[in-house]
């Protein structure tokens, strides 16, 4: 089994059926790209996955632990989500922000004021920083930093959080091509680095084809297809972007 392992997915809004028969297995190490047209059902199923949306069927494992059925918190924490809206605390710094990965299991008692972050987490925090490349931006404060450096930090968080799954919805969007280019790279060597598993919904497919190990083509809610880069087609890509019919509910 790998390190994410989703059978059956079923999602529908007011009757209408916007993901179906989904599947998914990224192995640690590895990067898994979503690729599909507005609509097609790529957010909703991280959000089923990550446990932001509760699916009307299937199942989802992460680490052999069952993730819809009363998941404990230090499995859910196994997966951590990543967005094209980075979210940072823009008035902390780019370390306390990475500590903040750790709430989950800090006690209760503690809020997130920077003094009350542990020395060895903080220690480890910095470690997840210099691993994305930005040790020596530790102490600035999260809104002065670009917004590549803003994602690689929410990718440090992740790996502060012990995240073993990485789900990252169009997390280069918002980026310039050279920012783009750099973020994915950094997530596919923290893949190869830390044994993560990714799955990215991207919407740029040659940026997919150049950072992932296999790409997922979702349309209409259904995979069209799932396969290694060199063997999905420059038309079954584009096919994904021809006008699409609405899902029949
Ligand atoms: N909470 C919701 N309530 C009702 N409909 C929803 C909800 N969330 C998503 N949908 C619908 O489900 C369909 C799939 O949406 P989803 O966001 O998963 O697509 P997507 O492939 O990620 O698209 P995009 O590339 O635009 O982000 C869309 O038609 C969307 O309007």
């Amino acid at each position: 089994m790998g390190a994410l392992s989703v059978r059956g997915l079923r999602k529908s809004f007011g009757g209408r059926a916007v993901l179906s028969e989904f599947d998914l297995d990224v192995a640690p190490g590895e990067v898994v790209a979503l690729l599909g047209a507005n609509g097609s059902g790529k957010s909703t199923a991280l959000k089923c996955v990550v446990g932001l949306v509760r699916p009307d069927a299937g199942t989802v494992h992460a680490l052999g632990a069952d993730l819809l059925a009363a998941p404990r918190p230090a499995d859910r924490a196994r997966v951590a989500m990543v967005f094209q809206q980075i979210h940072l605390v823009g008035r902390r710094s780019a370390l306390d922000n990475v500590c903040a990965g750790a709430l989950g299991r800090l006690p209760l008692r503690r809020s997130w004021a920077p003094a009350v972050f542990p020395r060895d987490l903080r220690e480890e925090a910095m470690a997840c920083l210099d691993r994305v490349g930005l040790a020596d931006r530790a102490h600035e404060r999260a809104a002065a930093l670009s917004g590549g450096q803003r994602q690689r930090v929410a990718l440090a968080r992740a790996l502060c959080q012990r995240a073993k799954v990485l789900l990252a919805d169009e997390p280069v969007s918002a980026l310039d091509p050279s920012a783009a280019e750099n973020v994915m790279a950094v997530m596919a060597g923290l893949a190869r680095s830390e044994s993560l598993a990714v799955a990215a919904v991207l919407h740029q497919p040659d940026l997919a084809r150049r950072h992932a190990d296999r790409l997922v083509g979702l349309r209409g809610g259904r995979i069209a297809f799932a396969g290694r880069g060199d063997a999905v087609s420059a038309e079954q890509v584009a096919a994904l972007y021809t006008a699409n019919e609405e899902v029949a509910a």
